[in-house]
């Protein structure tokens, strides 16, 4: 057996690098700025602990265009380079300074905030330039500036240079087909989608503003109307990026007014106040920071475009947090910011990946935990939230169960009437009256308060409540909430929800009740035959002794068949193939409505009226449509003559 070693040379890696080494080509500025930017923050930390005696001052990062020249220029006032340190940090592919710089002061660096890790992002320069110049001088005394230039072939030139101030200078000879760099609109969006909130100021050209210095003076127009001179203009730098963005804060030095203008700059086009926030701050066995904002959602779970933004160290890498965020909170917006998170690696893997997992559950937690935090202390404000919040609360509920443990205790059940009950409190109010027979303890629903009215109303009649349970989630809800409490002990009895409408009222809290029909065993069969014979074939008959002041025909959609049929239409539960299955219905006849012998005596009229009570029944369901809707106007019509 031969055994041997690949050799990978620099000739096959190169071009490998330059195209395969970020997917997205645009990238290349946001590392060359990162590099910038640990470049000025290592010299404020050698300065800091008294290594580098120089004068830290105001550093920037300038990126300036050379259109005519087709360049593009990275300017930093950093550390800049020593020959030794280009060829060792920038000749040396995928071996990072910043790795090294990390390693070697790794008592006091640890929070200095540098970017680099793999020693590869000075090369994505490659995949946008033919050549790249290099201008660098370190701020070590002694050593002399240098010139790199490297044209994308392994070969580079390095010869000495005579720039007089420290720091490093990048730049870009823009290839061919990547001119779109060389245009300034195309480079301000990627300074804004990138570098918005990196921690050294950016500058990009320049602006005018008004003076502050200049009071304009009061004088006299044309036609001697009193008016205000001009304001006297300044031109100043054009910074694009605020370096010390609200999330880096402590929580206690930010007011309510700073974390809403910290939304709006995060997303300048959503003009809708945020509910409430959360700020994210943790270093232990993780680092994390980040504000996330509850927005206010509707029912439909729309794809949002304002998403929750991912940082490093302030540089911007995604919008999309799957697998670092639980899917149930990707609803709300914000950012968060860790170097923690492992960013060159698949999505499948950052599933997986420890320290990732970590910071998922740290976030649930701390969601959980504000939210339990709001609804004690101010359950009026919460309420009032409800509807907004209920969203992602019900859907955490189902897709995690630490969550679920914990929002058992605050999330809310509303009323039809505008009460909002926790579940504890919900049962110890319906208990004594909403028991049925089998010790079961029937809490009734209502998914829509106008279309089910005529049922609410009759439940309310019996003293029941009736929640008012829109989302569009909520039938996997109330499936999960009975499978946790479907025993029967000494303590507990079991949970069943039915919505209003699945069946007669009566039938829905059964008490141990003689119904008296007051029709003979004769007459109920003939009954039942009239009725059919005349019902369409979707609807079940089913004869029921009511009070005789109760509707003559009712109705109803068995529970079962419309949760199964609602889960499996949202996804993820119910029956294989439910969502197709045709509506079935109940049609309840009320053997002690007098209409019944009026039915079972008439002569000739029968379907008449059984057809006016049948379409009576659908309009309270709202079910009443089309060609039977204009045929039902007309025979009312006709009735009245
Ligand atoms: N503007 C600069 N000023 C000073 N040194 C620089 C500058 N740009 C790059 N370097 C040096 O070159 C090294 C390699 O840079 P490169 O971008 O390839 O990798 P990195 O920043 O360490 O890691 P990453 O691949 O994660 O960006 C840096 O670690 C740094 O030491």
């Amino acid at each position: 057996m031969a055994k041997g070693k690949i050799n990978v040379s620099v000739e096959n890696i190169f071009p490998l690098i330059k195209k395969f080494l970020y997917s997205d080509h645009e990238i290349f500025l946001r590392e060359l700025i990162s590099n910038a930017t640990d470049a000025t923050l290592k010299l404020k930390h050698l300065s800091t602990i008294g290594e580098a005696k120089v004068d830290y001052g105001d550093p920037k990062i300038e990126v300036k265009i050379d259109k005519e020249g087709k360049k593009l220029h990275i300017i930093d006032q950093g550390v800049g380079m020593s020959k030794e340190e280009v060829e060792k940090y920038i000749n040396e592919v995928a071996f990072s300074g910043a790795e090294e710089f990390l390693e070697k002061y790794k008592d006091t660096a640890k929070d200095s905030g540098i970017i680099g890790h793999f020693g590869l992002g000075f090369y994505s320069a490659f995949m946008v330039a033919e050549k790249v110049e290099i201008i660098t001088k370190s701020y070590v005394d002694e050593e002399s500036a240098v010139h790199w230039t490297c044209d994308g072939s392994p070969e580079f030139a390095l010869t000495e240079a005579d720039k007089k101030d420290r720091g490093t200078e990048i730049i870009l000879h823009i290839a061919e087909d990547s001119t779109e760099f060389l245009e300034e609109h195309r480079i301000r969006e990627l300074l804004v989608k990138y570098n918005k909130f990196m921690p050294v100021p950016i500058k990009f050209g320049t602006k005018e503003i008004d003076d502050p210095e200049f009071e304009p003076k009061t004088i006299k127009d044309k036609d001697g109307k009193e008016t205000k001179e001009p304001h006297k203009k300044i031109t100043v730098d054009n910074i694009i990026n605020n370096p010390n963005p609200a999330w880096t804060k402590q929580p206690s030095d930010l007011k309510d007014e700073d974390y809403s203008s910290f939304y709006r700059e995060l997303y300048p086009m959503q003009f809708e106040e945020p509910l409430f926030n959360i700020h994210l701050n943790v270093d232990y066995p993780f680092n994390l920071t980040g504000i996330l904002y509850f927005p206010k959602l509707t029912t439909n779970i729309d794809i949002q475009k304002d998403r929750i933004q991912l940082y490093q160290n302030q540089v911007f890498v995604t919008d999309n947090v799957e697998g670092i965020v639980p899917e149930f909170l990707q609803m709300l917006r914000g950012v968060i910011d860790s170097p923690d998170i492992p960013l060159n690696v698949s999505r499948s893997y950052l599933q997986a990946d420890g320290a990732v997992k970590k910071i998922s559950s740290y976030i649930t937690k701390k969601v959980a935990d504000k939210l339990q935090s709001l609804f004690k202390n101010d359950r009026e404000g919460f309420e009032k939230k409800w509807n907004d919040i209920k969203i992602v609360i019900e859907y955490g509920m189902l897709s995690e169960p630490k969550f679920y443990e914990k929002a058992f205790k605050f999330a809310l059940f509303p009323t039809v009437d505008d009460s909002y009950f926790t579940f504890d409190e919900l049962i110890e109010k319906v208990k004594p009256a909403q028991t049925d027979k089998d010790k079961n303890i029937v809490l009734l629903y209502a998914t829509n308060a106008d279309e089910q009215h005529s049922y609410i109303e009759e439940a309310k009649e019996k003293g029941y409540e009736v929640l008012l349970l829109d989302s569009p989630i909520v039938s996997h809800l109330i499936q999960k909430i009975e499978g946790e409490n479907s025993e029967l002990s000494a303590e507990k009895q079991p949970i069943k929800f039915a919505r209003v409408d699945s069946d007669f009222i009566d039938n829905l809290i059964k008490k141990d009740e003689d119904k008296v029909s007051k029709l003979t065993e004769e007459e109920q069969t003939k009954l039942k035959e009239i009725v059919e014979g005349v019902v369409p074939k979707e609807y079940t008959v089913q004869l029921e002794a009511l009070d005789s002041n109760a509707n003559p025909f009712v109705i109803t959609i068995p529970e079962f068949m419309r949760r199964m049929k609602e889960m499996s239409q949202t996804g993820g539960g119910g029956m294989m193939g439910m969502s197709n299955f045709p509506e079935m219905y109940n049609l309840v006849v009320n053997t002690n409505n007098d209409l019944m012998q009026k039915i079972l005596r008439a002569k000739g009229k029968k379907e008449e009226y059984v057809n006016q009570a049948l379409d009576l029944a659908k309009l309270s369901q709202n079910l009443l449509k089309g060609k039977d809707l204009t045929a039902f106007i007309k025979r009312s019509f006709d009735i009245m003559k």
